[in-house]
């Protein structure tokens, strides 16, 4: 069967989602990251446990990672049975050229995954090229996850502070995340000048449960273009 024409960013997807898990050695604990270019990841390193008998574990980052890679054949683990992980690779909403810090969350899944990636030595992100910026919020607002209980009032804090907090919803429905949280969704604070200020200054509302701001930066962000090439960008 002919394999489906991808849109020019769909290739750029697939791309860097292959060169991601060109990476992975055999025995690797791996973060599987959630979304669509980590799809391409996932469905890479099952052709490659099938094709090549590749060994490796991996920590899902969110419940839909973890049905498709189930659907794959890759062997899931926990934090209970693994104390850290040799590598994540995951995708993301905005990455910064130089810093190579990063905004996750628009799937929803950024408490998970900045867990995962704090338990693993080396983050690799894979993106494709609309997602370098110069400078982060430009493009994507910043996911902030907050508690059910109070968001209201965590939503006020964050308007105060310029967030323009807009609480997110999918097919109309109140969106909920893995944990059972909410998200407000924070275009107000673009752009990011002080990332770092920034998160230290959500972390102290107590409603707020994790930013999507991930401020390790990546070690290397492998970025797909359109023509189906990739670029290896490494932190400055
Ligand atoms: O942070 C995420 C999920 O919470 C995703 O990694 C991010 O939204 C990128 O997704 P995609 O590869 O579908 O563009």
């Amino acid at each position: 069967m002919a394999e489906p024409v991808l849109s020019p960013q769909e290739e750029g997807k697939r791309a860097a989602g292959e060169a991601a898990a060109a990476l992975v050695e055999d025995g690797m604990r791996l973060g599987l990251g959630t979304g669509s270019t980590v799809r391409w990841v996932l469905e890479a390193l099952g052709r490659r446990i099938r094709d090549e008998g590749l060994r490796i574990t991996g920590i899902p980052t969110s419940e839909q990672t973890a049905a498709r890679a189930r659907e794959l054949g890759i062997p899931l683990t926990d934090f209970a049975a693994t104390e850290a992980l040799d590598l994540c690779i995951d995708g993301a909403d905005e990455v910064e050229r130089g810093t190579l810090r990063l905004i996750k969350g628009l799937g929803g899944a950024l408490l998970r995954e900045k867990i995962v990636a704090e338990a693993a030595g080396r983050f690799v992100a894979v993106v494709d090229a609309s997602k370098i910026v110069e400078m982060l919020g430009v493009k994507a607002p910043l996911p902030v996850e907050v508690t059910e209980f109070g968001w209201e009032s965590t939503a006020r804090r964050l308007a105060a502070l310029g967030g323009s907090p807009v609480l997110r919803r999918r097919d109309g429905a109140v969106l909920r995340t893995d944990g059972g949280n909410l998200i407000l969704d924070c275009a107000g604070f673009a752009p990011i000048r002080d990332p770092l200020g920034l998160q230290r200054e959500l972390k102290t509302i107590a409603g707020v449960v994790e930013t999507g701001l991930f401020l390790a930066g990546a070690e290397q962000a492998i970025v797909g273009g359109a023509d189906g090439g990739v670029e290896v960008l490494r932190r400055a």
